[in-house]
């Protein structure tokens, strides 16, 4: 499997009205996820970020059947994210926030597209949800940098800040090396 961490990745795409409209967003807990990260509503922070977790349990089954058949998942943002994000927090421990997800299946390869959160908050809608704020992001950046410590994850670091079609070559480079290791390997369990 390849993974995509980052504050800029390439999946998530955009309707016409502007609101976003990333796959994990469809289903009912995805819709609770997306109505509070468009601040539409409140939720309380640990349950924000079970709902996150359980949003990734809920795709197990099926991310396990794609995977027995062959294919190869690209996953915009995983438990890596929801580590990051709510342990940026304050009053929250990486440890705490990495519990929910203990068990996931594991990525061959995660891929973070560093961007300064200056350079962030110059591109497009910006702003517009919670969590989007240059000083929030610094502090979700210094809790990526922590995960990226553990050395049994494949982390690779894709420098954002360039054109979409060098982010793009360095992403498909990294992405056919690991699918063509990944393919006699058994799959893993994230943190275990
Ligand atoms: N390499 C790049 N250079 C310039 N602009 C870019 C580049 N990559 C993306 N953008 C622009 O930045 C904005 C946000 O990019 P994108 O939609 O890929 O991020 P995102 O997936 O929404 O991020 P997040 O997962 O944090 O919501 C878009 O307007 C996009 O066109
Ligand atoms: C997976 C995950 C994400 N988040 C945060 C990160 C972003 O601010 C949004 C998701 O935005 P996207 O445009 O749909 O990628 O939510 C989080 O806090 N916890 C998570 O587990």
């Amino acid at each position: 499997m390849v993974f995509q961490e980052g504050f800029f990745c390439e999946q998530s795409t955009m309707k016409a009205s502007g609101s976003r409209t990333s796959t994990y967003r469809s289903t009912t807990i995805g819709q609770l996820i997306s109505a509070y990260l468009e601040k539409k509503s409140d939720l309380e922070d640990h349950t924000v970020h079970l709902l996150f977790s359980a949003n990734r349990w809920e795709r197990v089954p099926l991310m396990k059947k794609k995977l027995e058949e062959g294919i190869t998942l690209v996953v915009d943002r995983y438990a890596f994210s929801g580590a990051a994000f709510t342990s940026a927090k304050p009053g929250f421990s990486l440890d705490w926030c990495m519990k929910p997800d203990v068990g996931l299946p594991k990525p061959d390869l995660v891929m973070f597209l560093q961007l300064s959160p200056a350079e962030a908050a110059l591109r497009g809608q910006f702003g517009e949800e919670r969590y989007e704020t240059s000083a929030f992001q610094r502090a979700v950046q210094q809790q990526f940098e922590e995960l990226r410590k553990d050395s049994t994850v494949n982390w690779q670091v894709i420098d954002a800040s360039q054109s979409v079609d060098d982010v793009h070559k360095s992403i498909s480079s990294h992405s056919l090396h690991t699918v063509s290791a990944a393919q006699s390997l058994p799959l893993g369990e994230l943190w275990k």
